[in-house]
Formats: structure tokens, sequence, C-alpha cells
């Protein structure tokens, strides 16, 4: 098998390492150049974007796109869009994107074409989805289901309860989705509580059907259906009648008890974490709807499709993944935040955390061998403003390099006005000013100027040039929603065919998973098990043991 490009022994690389040597950041001057600002804002799909307040230089984009060239992202994209196993750990394709094209495509993985079964399931999702919005599915005992609970953990919580709190607007009335991921019992406890079981319906949503946290929920949340539907239903019909199943491995799904009748399929070549455009979005296509999912994974495909098809100079996902390269490898940041001033996007950081982490947090490329730079950043983030009245200050006046991404809508879902002020454009106002203090920032002149204290001017000096994206579209649509998905899933990509990783595969999770099964009989009581562990774990089991109640 040939591996990898070594992204660091390109020229590519070498001329980005000499350009980020004696590189000036210099945001004040070049946010006067209007002609800088227009080459820096593109459109992909309904989404624009503004690159403009990034520390990049014209020589270093074209260098990213060399080093893009170099390392031949364009093949290892046509690879995934083509079904290639690109996942070459797990010897699977990529193939996300297969989920949200139109009917009439065709898509063939290992000599077959996907896109029939693909739109079968979603046929059924829809008429199922349809069924439990009109009323025609009942629970056991005949009344219409109100509460929709997603049990689900990873990727089959984390998409779809983002996406489901994004589209509150859409979500019909009288529905409720609630979605119960930890195993920490207080999760189901809450969720489950003033709930009433004649009308809740139970997704039960796992790739694997064998992790852990979701069947011990399923059987919580079996067990408290049964125990307080009341005696005299017939205890095969009601979980017939009040659980579902999202899987691949239907068999499991049966084993469980469910009906193989409402058992939604998909995929191995379907990453958990690139699965909520899947059966995984059954929850929320009942939320908001047949026509709303389909425009939701419209949306994905119109990214896709720019993606795979935009020139490098105004392919957007390509270039916010290189830019992202040249903040880890070049100038050394080790955060990336993501702030939406949209509350709806409150999961979204959230969301991208397992997206953009369990898929580049590692340190090995696909040919098995190490990796030859810092790989995956950390994300994290918050809405704004609330982030600002919290982490903000350091963004602005830490030692840190933070780049960040600034999502916002110019229409608002719930237009309200403070006496005859816009709310929304207050809430604006501030996104706008904060991307503009964090790039020009404020000299000590202009903090004199203001009266200042000679003492206390420098705690008040903003150095500037502090980066931004900022990403808008007209309203958050469930077509926005997939294209900001898709655009992310995108820029992952791109981070990892440069580095040379498996973005698709999650090894990591596993050493944890199996020793929390060979630790759990020390924690259950069993002094043999217990002193196999080490002395600091045995300290801490013993601490719980001492204390439990
Ligand atoms: O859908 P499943 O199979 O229950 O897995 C849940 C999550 O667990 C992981 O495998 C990590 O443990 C994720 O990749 C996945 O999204």
């Amino acid at each position: 098998m040939t591996g990898p490009v070594d992204p660091t022994a390109t020229d590519a690389w070498q001329r980005l390492s000499d350009l980020a040597a004696g590189y000036e950041p210099d945001l004040r001057s070049r946010l006067t150049d209007p002609e800088w600002v227009e080459r820096s804002s593109l459109t992909a799909a309904d989404l624009f974007v503004d690159l403009s307040k990034n520390l990049v230089t014209p020589e270093v984009w074209k260098a990213l796109r060399e080093l893009a060239v170099e390392t031949e992202v364009a093949a290892r994209r046509d690879a995934m869009f083509g079904g290639e196993h690109i996942n070459v750990t797990e010897d699977r394709a990529v193939l996300h994107t297969a989920l949200r094209q139109p009917d009439d495509a065709v898509v063939e993985v290992d000599g077959k074409d996907v896109e029939p079964d693909v739109h079968e399931v979603l046929r059924r999702v829809y008429e199922f989805a349809d069924k439990v919005r009109s009323g025609a599915w009942t629970g056991v005992t005949g009344r219409r289901i109100a509460t929709v609970v997603n049990i689900g953990i990873g990727g089959s919580d984390l998409g779809p309860v983002m996406a489901y709190e994004a589209l509150a607007p859409y979500v019909q009335d009288g529905l409720e989705c609630r979605f119960i991921s930890n195993i920490d019992p207080t999760d189901a406890a809450r969720k489950l509580a003033g709930l009433d079981p004649a009308t809740t319906l139970f997704v039960v949503s796992s790739k694997t059907f064998g992790t852990l946290e979701t069947l011990t929920n399923a059987r919580l949340c079996r067990t408290w259906l049964l125990e307080h539907l009341g005696g005299d239903v017939d205890q095969g019909e009601a979980v017939a009648k009040h659980f579902v199943a999202v899987s691949t491995a239907l068999d499991k799904v049966a084993a469980f008890g469910i009906d193989p009748d409402n058992a939604f399929g998909f995929w191995d070549w379907v990453g958990g974490r690139y699965s909520v455009d899947s059966a995984i979005g059954t929850t929320l296509a009942i939320a908001v709807g047949p026509e709303r999912f389909a425009e939701f994974l419209a949306g994905f495909h119109a990214m896709d499709e720019h993606f795979r098809t935009a020139e490098p100079e105004a392919n957007v996902p390509l270039l916010m993944g290189l830019l992202n390269v040249w903040y880890v490898n070049f100038l050394g940041a080790e955060t990336h935040a993501v702030l939406p001033y949209s509350q709806l996007l409150h999961r979204f950081p959230a969301y991208l955390q397992q997206l953009t982490m369990e898929s580049n947090g590692k340190g090995v490329r696909w040919d098995g061998r190490e990796v030859t730079t810092e790989t995956g950043e950390v994300f994290w983030g918050e809405p704004g403003t609330n982030g600002q009245h919290a982490f903000y200050q350091l963004l602005h006046q830490g030692t840190r390099l933070i780049p960040a991404d600034f999502i916002a809508f110019a229409n608002p879902a719930y237009p309200l006005k403070d006496g005859d002020t816009d709310v929304h454009e207050v809430f604006l106002a501030n996104f706008f000013a904060q991307t503009k203090a964090l790039a020009f920032g404020k000299t000590a002149d202009e903090v004199r100027a203001e009266g200042t204290r000679e003492e206390i001017v420098p705690a008040r000096v903003f150095t500037g040039n502090r980066p931004t994206t900022s990403i808008m579209a007209p309203e958050l649509s469930p077509r926005v929603l997939g294209q900001l998905i898709a655009l992310y899933e995108h820029i992952t990509f791109v981070e990892g065919a440069v580095w040379g990783i498996d973005s698709f595969d999650q090894w990591g999770v596993e050493l944890g998973k199996q020793l929390a099964l060979q630790v759990a009989p020390a924690v259950a009581g069993d002094d043999d098990a217990l002193a196999e562990q080490d002395p600091s774990t045995q300290q801490l089991i013993r601490y719980y043991r001492e204390h439990r109640s």
C-alpha cells in the first residue's frame, strides 16, 4: 500500500514555514483595502463567508492551495465521493454524501448502487414520521404520541439533538422531543420525569446496537414504560407500539424485542458522527416533518456539490480546512473557537467537537506510520453574546492564538422588539463589533486619547490581529443547517487529508470502554478484582465503596 504524502516533505510546506517565519500580522492595514476584503469574501450555497479577517496573505493562500495539490486532497475527496474504501483501518467506504443525493443519483459501493436503498429507507422514515405527526400511529392504549424520546449517544445523539434545537421553530406544535444519552442514571430519570407513557415513543438509535450506554438506557426506558402503563396491556404489543429503532445491526434490534417492521437501517459506510442525515435523523424527521427534513438533506447536498466542483480559489471548505492547517501547523494554534450568534445553535459546538476531534484526533497516518506534524485542534465554543461575558476576555487579551468562526443569520427566528428597538439588530451589532474588535484592537494612543490614567493604559490596550472567519446566511432554515454541517464535515476532511490520517475511524475510544468492563466487578464489590487494579485506581474505587450509602 502506498501511504499518504508526507505534508512536511512538500515544497509548499517549506514555503509556508518560510512565510510563517517572516509573517507580521497586519489586519489593520489589510482591512482598509476593499479589494482584499472582496477577494476574501466567498459564497458557498446559501452561505456568505468572509475570510478577510484572517492572518494570511495572498502568498500564504497560494502556498496553502499548493499544499492541497501536493498532498493530493482533491484525489482523496474524489475517492471519498466515489465510494472507495478510504477508511482503511475498518476497510470501509465513507459515503455520508450518498445519503443526501437526489433520488436519480447513482453511487456505487463495491459495485452496487446504494441509492435505491438510501431512498427506500428515507421513504419508510418519512412514512413513519407522517403517521406519528398525524396521529395515525398511536401508543398501545390508542392515544396519539406527544413526546418522542431519542435514546443514543455520540453521533446517535449529538446530531439529532443539535438539529432539533436548531430547528425548534419548525417543530410541530404539540410534539416534544427529549434525548437520553448518558449512562449516568440522572439523565434517564430527569428526561422521563413528567412523561405520560401512553403518549411517549422511544427511538433507540445506535449504529452498532451494541453500545453500553444506549442499550442500558433502552432497557431502563422499556422497564419504565411497562411499569407505568398499567397492568392490563400486552407487554409485547406495548413495546411494539412505543419502541422503534435505527441501526445497521437489525438482527440485534430484533433480539432486543423491537419489531423489525419498526426498524430503520443504514450502512457501515456511514460514520456515527456523519449520520444525522441517515435514519439516525428519524427523531428529527418526526419533529420537523419529511418536507423540512428533505430540505435539510438538500442543504447538505448543495454544500457537497460546492466542495466537489468549486475551483480551489473559491472552494470554501477547502480554504477553511487549509486555513486551519496554517494556524495549527505554522502559527501554533491549539484550539479553534466556534461562536454562533444564534441561541438555536447552542449545541452546535458540542456537535462539532465529536465531528472534528473524533475524526482528526489521531497520531498515526492511514498507512499506520506516525504522523509527521501536529493534528486535530481542540474545537470549543458557546453562543454569543453569552460567551462575550465569559471567555472572550481571553480571546481579546490572552496570550494564545485562537482562530474563531463567527456564525450569524440576517433574519431572527423570533423577531422581538424592546420598545422601538429590534433586539436582533442589537444582537447582530455585537457580532459585527466583536470580529472588528478582535481584528483592529485598540492602541495605547487610542486608550490615552480617551483620558485613561497612564498606569492602566497597558491593561486597556487590545493588540488586535486576532483572526476570525464570519459565516452568514439569510436565516437558520433546515437547508442552511444542512449546509453548515456539511461545511464543517468537509473542513474536517481537508485537514485530515493534508495530515494523511484516517478521519473516519475512532479506535481511541475503545481502551476506556474495555477497561470500564474490567473495572466494573471491582466497583461492584469484588475484592479480587479490586486487588488487580493499580494503586491509584484501587484508592479511588475504595473511596467510592466507603462513601456509597
Ligand atoms: O451509534 P452507536 O453504535 O451506538 O455508537 C455511538 C457512538 O460511539 C462511538 O462509536 C464512540 O464510542 C461514536 O463514534 C458513535 O457515534
